[in-house]
């Protein structure tokens, strides 16, 4: 596919004897959503900056828009929009001014740049809102601005760094949606970096997460997940009317069903262990037993199982060792704890 808009060929970036981003590999194409995941210190922003131009790699090329970020920043910088994760204003300052300033910053041209920047503030959802001052902004509604900020350039590529911190779960939401929208309706190529799995599930085509400069694994929900369920089975919970009679009897038959790998019978509850789905014959079963079901759960693998379970190491032969699993684990709870 000839439609990669960010590449990264083995990039290094040493600060001293720290390995900050270490031999990384990525390709990001056209209109997607990519969400870098990782704790603190994991090196996105460095990774952000390198595409940026904004810092050299020790080795390796970053290539954006087909522009080399190290020795062409300026024609990069014209082609991607950045969002930091908290963007000033003028509080003075209405919206609609702030971002017209902005847009003359960008170089849009004098007798377009208030007409672009209300159709931006429009597009945004802030519309309603552009001429009150910036000092009256909520922390969603100051996102939202900073989006615009971006948008007025009308890049090719936006990157937003943690978007969502700090903003109430329907403007994250909407946020999210937004973003959705803009990539779909412009072709917009979206990377973001943030802690927020579930939101970042929501709206990312791919995920790539990163701990201490490495990639530890990259893909879709679906093919992370998938490799979750090739190699933690399948699971299905089947809870019953009253309690089983003869555990043991019960549990030697069900083992020898196709597929079932484990049996865990516990009073009313039997909990199925299997090498692919196998959930309607194993209801089927329990029925023509003569138990009365109230309860079927398959287990789904989200973005929390997929983080939990690279950070265990047991996908990778990754070399990341316990202490920095560990320092991962409580960073990332501490801050998804504060959501
Ligand atoms: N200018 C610098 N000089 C020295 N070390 C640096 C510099 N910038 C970053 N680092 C170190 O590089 C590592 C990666 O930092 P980076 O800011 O890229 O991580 P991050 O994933 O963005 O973290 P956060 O989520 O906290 O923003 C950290 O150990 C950090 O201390």
């Amino acid at each position: 596919m000839n439609d990669v808009i960010i590449e990264l060929d083995s990039v290094t970036k040493c600060y001293g004897s720290l390995k900050a981003v270490d031999n990384l590999s990525l390709r990001i194409h056209k209109g997607e959503i990519f969400g870098l995941l990782g704790p603190n210190g994991a090196g996105k922003t460095t990774t952000i900056l390198m595409m940026l131009g904004l810092t050299e790699p020790t080795a390796g090329h970053v290539r954006v828009c087909g522009y080399n970020a190290t020795t062409q920043p300026i024609a990069v910088k014209k082609k991607v929009g950045y969002m930091p994760d908290s963007v000033g204003f003028y509080d003075g300052m209405s919206a609609l001014e702030n971002l017209v300033y902005i847009g003359r910053l960008n170089g849009v041209p004098e007798n377009e740049v208030e007409s672009r920047a209300r159709e931006v503030m429009e597009q945004v959802g802030l519309g309603n809102d552009m001429y009150k001052k910036t000092a009256a902004y909520s922390r969603g509604m100051k996102q939202r601005l900073g989006l615009a900020d971006v948008l007025i350039k009308q890049p090719d590529v936006i990157i937003l760094d943690e978007p969502t911190l700090g903003i109430d779960p329907t403007g994250i939401r909407d946020f999210l949606q937004l973003i959705k929208q803009l990539s779909l309706q412009q072709g917009l190529t979206v990377l973001l970096s943030s802690h927020h799995l579930h939101h970042v599930q929501q709206v990312c085509d791919r995920v790539g997460i990163f701990v201490n400069g490495k990639m530890l694994a990259e893909g879709n929900i679906d093919t992370l997940s998938g490799n979750l369920f090739n190699r933690e089975g399948y699971t299905t919970t089947i809870t019953l009317e009253e309690v089983v009679a003869d555990a043991t009897v019960l549990d030697a038959e069900l083992k020898h069903l196709d597929a079932v790998k484990q049996v865990l019978i516990t009073d009313k509850q039997l909990s199925f262990t299997c090498s692919r789905d196998i959930t309607p014959a194993l209801v089927r079963r329990m029925v023509e037993k003569g138990y009365g079901i109230t309860g079927v759960h398959k287990k789904e693998y989200g973005l929390d199982d997929i983080y939990q379970k690279y950070f265990e190491n047991n996908l990778t032969g990754d070399t990341t060792d316990e202490k920095s699993r560990s320092f991962f684990q409580k960073s990332f709870f501490k801050r998804h704890k504060k959501q």
